[in-house]
């Protein structure tokens, strides 16, 4: 209920209580009016007329009975002594009795009025006074009379006694009215103080109950108003100091209550402004905190500038950096500490309000630092402008990017250069010849492209390893460059190809000089670890405008015409001709063609009989992989191999032909399967971890695979290459060395290695009979592998006497076409049921066709 209603009920009970006891008091007050009213109105009037009366009776006596004592005083010198002075009546007392019986006669009436109109019970009694007083006036009377005429002193003095007798009753009368009225005067009086008595109590009492009522209101409101008012003065003061405590709610359902809860309100979503107006403090604080730390922690300054360009503010870390004061800085020119590059856009402070006072991005200047060395800072920052529009000057930072720029410089060398010699690469030269090129379009003349490959370079690096490569290519770099003009550029391109870009001569000409010049001093020998090497160099060449003014097509055609150099029998030099790239791009083709074969699962595995020597049985195959080419027929893997070596597809072939041998090999239980691996597969990322998992996969145990390297797979990372290979012979495998006897340092390796298995290269096989070097080859081959207890094979038999001397030289295996051609997987079973006893073994021939 709402507050005024509340107080307002309370006034009303308040005031319903005093209007009761005031009636109460009114009433009271009426009845103490009509008890006054009738004591004076009534009582008091009938008490004096009474008195009135008993004086004029008294009056009356005493003046008749002071005439009657003088006459019989005067008359009756016995009774009393007479002396000249002794009174006389006169006519005075005479006179005084009538006016008392004229005074009773009067009193009487208004006495008798009273009685009749106030209390009529007292109307007997009246009556007796009245007979009473007219029985003593008339007495009296007749003693004046008496005494008028001289009657005797008895007479008189009887009738005196009369008249003192009438006195008496009606005194007796009139003293016991009086009595009687006084008596109820009294208890009037005493109703009167009663009733006032009363009423002072009932005024008290309303008195009382007002007042109570009152304070009880005032309490209440106390309570209700002034105790919640207090609660909200304290807790406003609370509020003041920072003390956010939640009031109590109130259920107050009033202004009070509505009050309280509203302040209530008012302090929480004051404390939550404030608590965010805290957090928001808070946060900037935070931020200008992590700004001064970054400032001063990071590499980076802040700096300002008037609109004179003189420094106004610079952060710690530039006094750090350069070793000056703040008193040597502060006031100065910017352009005094910082000098921008050419390459900036305003290539000085001041020119910044000819560019329109524009934001600075990314100035590049240069500053020197603390030991005075030169250091370069990136500028940016802002134009400051007063709110009228005055230019005030700049504010931003600064980063010290000189270990960027000095990264950002070798990374730009290293991008267009090449690593190993320090010659531009590709890009670099496609720029360059792109210049020329348009130099060309602009102002005629002629540019030659040369392409130069190293011959024997891969021998090199095979036999001697990629340092010696690498040293090989720095002499060549060398020799080169003191072979061209300044004009010229010349750029490698990776492995042993070089690109000379010759501009400014007169061509074919030029170039062909160029190229005689070139070849003669590759062709003299170069030093490498200690070796005379003799290499030579194959050239191809490309003109521009006459070939054509494309870069890439000019490269192409460079390449194609070093190609056919090479193809020509090397260290020679070819203009480029139309019709030349045949050749490049049929190998291009075969590549696009191979590697979908893979995809497609095109290729198909053959397999050649290891036969054993002295039994005459089949051991073991040689797995050998065969491409039907769509549209070409059987290609040769000696064709596509080399081609799956460079292009990086000998990986998945590989491991294609691994798994399909291994898997194929389960079917003829009782023979091992002999797979080539190519040097690119040996170097392949885990070797043996692949081996194993598809012995897992195929389910072939290890000691019916045989792997087949070659010498070149030893010649680097040889450490890396022995630990495979004893990898793979703890997996169980056999590990056989191919083509034995090719290479430079078959010899060695053997000692390094214990294979479990020697195959003599075919070239020697073959000429046995024709050269006595081969066969004395052949045999020392044999003694060695039995002398070191290893299995030796000889491949490429093709006829008896091969077969007939390998076996008296105690060869282990034979392989060749006497036995049996490569068959393909299905032929095998067929080949299983035959052995080979004759020399003729004419079944053999006719299932290796
Ligand atoms: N990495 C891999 N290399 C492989 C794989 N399959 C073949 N090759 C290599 O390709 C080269 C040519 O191989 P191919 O044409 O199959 O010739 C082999 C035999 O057919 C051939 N051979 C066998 N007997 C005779 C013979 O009596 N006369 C004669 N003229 N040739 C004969 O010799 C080749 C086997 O040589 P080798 O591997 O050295 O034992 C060759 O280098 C193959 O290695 C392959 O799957 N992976």
């Amino acid at each position: 209920m709402r507050l005024n209603y509340k107080i307002l009920i309370g006034l009303i009970s308040v005031l319903v209580i005093w209007a009761g006891t005031l009636g109460q008091s009114y009433r009271t007050m009426k009845q103490l009016e009509s008890e006054y009213t009738r004591t004076v109105d009534e009582t008091l009037p009938i008490i004096l007329s009474l008195e009135e009366l008993r004086f004029a009776t008294l009056r009356i006596v005493s003046s008749t009975s002071e005439n009657a004592m003088i006459m019989a005083l005067q008359r009756n010198s016995d009774v009393a002594p007479v002396d000249s002075d002794m009174p006389t009546p006169d006519a005075h007392e005479v006179h005084e009795t009538a006016i008392g019986i004229s005074d009773f006669e009067r009193v009487f009436e208004i006495y008798s009025n009273q009685v009749d109109l106030y209390d009529s019970a007292d109307g007997a009694i009246r009556d007796l006074i009245g007979s009473n007083g007219t029985a003593l006036t008339d007495i009296s009377q007749r003693l004046e009379a008496a005494l008028e005429n001289n009657a005797s002193t008895a007479e008189v003095l009887e009738m005196k006694e009369v008249m003192e007798d009438a006195e008496a009753d009606i005194l007796s009368l009139i003293i016991g009215q009086i009595t009687d009225e006084r008596r109820a005067l009294r208890l009037r009086q005493a109703a009167l103080r009663q009733g006032i008595v009363d009423a002072i109590d009932n005024l008290m009492i309303s008195a009382a109950l007002a007042a109570f009522g009152i304070t009880a209101l005032v309490i209440l409101s106390s309570l209700r108003i002034i105790k919640p008012i207090e609660r909200l003065t304290a807790a406003a003061v609370r509020i003041a100091k920072g003390d956010f405590a939640p009031l109590p709610k109130v259920t107050q359902n009033d202004e009070i209550g509505a009050l309280t809860n509203a302040f209530s309100d008012m302090s929480s979503n004051l404390q939550n402004m404030i608590r965010r107006h805290q957090e928001a403090t808070d946060n900037a604080l935070a931020s200008e905190q992590r700004f001064r730390d970054v400032a001063e922690a990071s590499s980076d300054w802040i700096w300002e500038i008037g609109s004179d360009y003189r420094i106004t503010f610079v952060s710690g870390r530039f006094f750090d950096v350069t070793g000056l004061s703040a008193r040597a800085v502060i006031g100065q020119p910017i352009s005094k500490f910082l000098t921008p590059d050419r390459t900036a856009t305003a290539d000085c402070f001041e020119n910044l309000e000819l560019d329109g006072l524009a934001p600075i991005r990314d100035m590049r200047c240069r500053y020197s630092d603390i030991t005075n060395q030169t250091r370069i800072c990136r500028l940016s920052g802002k134009p400051l402008f007063h709110k009228t529009g005055t230019f005030m000057g700049y504010r931003g930072t600064a980063s010290d990017i000189t270990a960027e720029v000095e990264a950002q410089d070798i990374a730009e060398h290293l991008a267009l250069h090449d690593a190993l010699t320090g010659l531009p690469n590709r890009i670099f030269m496609a720029e360059r010849l792109d210049q020329n090129l348009a130099k060309i379009l602009r102002h005629g003349g002629a540019v030659s492209v040369i392409c130069l490959d190293l011959d024997h370079f891969k021998e090199v690096n095979d036999t001697l390893g990629h340092a010696a490569g690498d040293s090989l290519l720095k002499s060549v770099t060398k020799r080169l460059e003191s072979t061209l003009r300044i004009t010229d550029t010349l750029t490698r391109l990776g492995g042993d190809e070089f690109v000379i870009v010759q501009s400014e001569a007169i061509q074919p000409s030029g170039a062909e000089v160029l190229c005689r010049r070139i070849l003669q001093v590759i062709s003299e020998p170069f030093e490498v670890e200690g070796q005379n090497l003799y290499i030579g160099a194959s050239l191809g060449v490309s003109l521009a405008p006459i070939d054509s003014l494309d870069p890439e097509q000019l490269l192409k055609n460079a390449d194609v015409a070093m190609y056919r150099a090479k193809k020509d029998g090397r260290n020679s030099f070819r203009f480029f001709e139309a019709g030349m790239d045949a050749e490049l791009q049929e190998r291009k083709a075969m590549e696009r063609d191979l590697r979908v074969a893979i995809q497609n699962n095109e290729l198909e595995m053959y397999y050649q009989p290891l036969i054993e020597t002295h039994g005459r049985a089949m051991q073991g195959v040689e797995a050998l992989v065969r491409w039907n080419r769509p549209g070409f027929g059987m290609v040769p893997p000696g064709d596509f191999i080399p081609l799956a070596e460079e292009t990086g597809l000998i990986i998945p072939l590989g491991d294609w032909i691994l798994r399909t041998s291994c898997r194929q090999a389960t079917e003829w239980p009782n023979l091992f399967v002999a797979v080539n691996l190519s040097p690119t597969q040996f170097k392949q990322q885990d070797l043996i971890g692949l081996v194993k998992q598809v012995l897992h996969d195929t389910g072939l145990t290890p000691n019916r695979l045989e792997l087949e390297i070659t010498e070149g797979v030893l010649l680097e990372q040889t450490a890396y290459s022995l630990m495979t290979l004893r990898g793979l012979q703890e997996l169980g495998v056999r590990i056989a060395m191919d083509d034995f006897g090719t290479g430079y340092s078959s010899l060695s390796y053997l000692q390094m290695f214990a294979f479990d298995k020697i195959k003599l290269d075919q070239s020697f096989v073959q000429e046995l009979g024709k050269s006595s070097g081969a066969t004395s080859i052949v045999r020392t081959v044999l003694d060695l592998g039995r002398s070191l207890g290893m299995v030796t094979t000889a491949e490429g038999v093709e006829t008896a006497s091969q077969r007939d001397y390998l076996t008296q030289q105690g060869c282990n295996q034979m392989q060749g076409y006497l036995f049996s051609r490569p068959v393909p997987a299905a032929e095998i079973k067929n080949l299983l049921l035959r052995t080979y006893p004759d020399v003729d073994v004419p079944v053999a021939k006719a299932l290796s066709s």
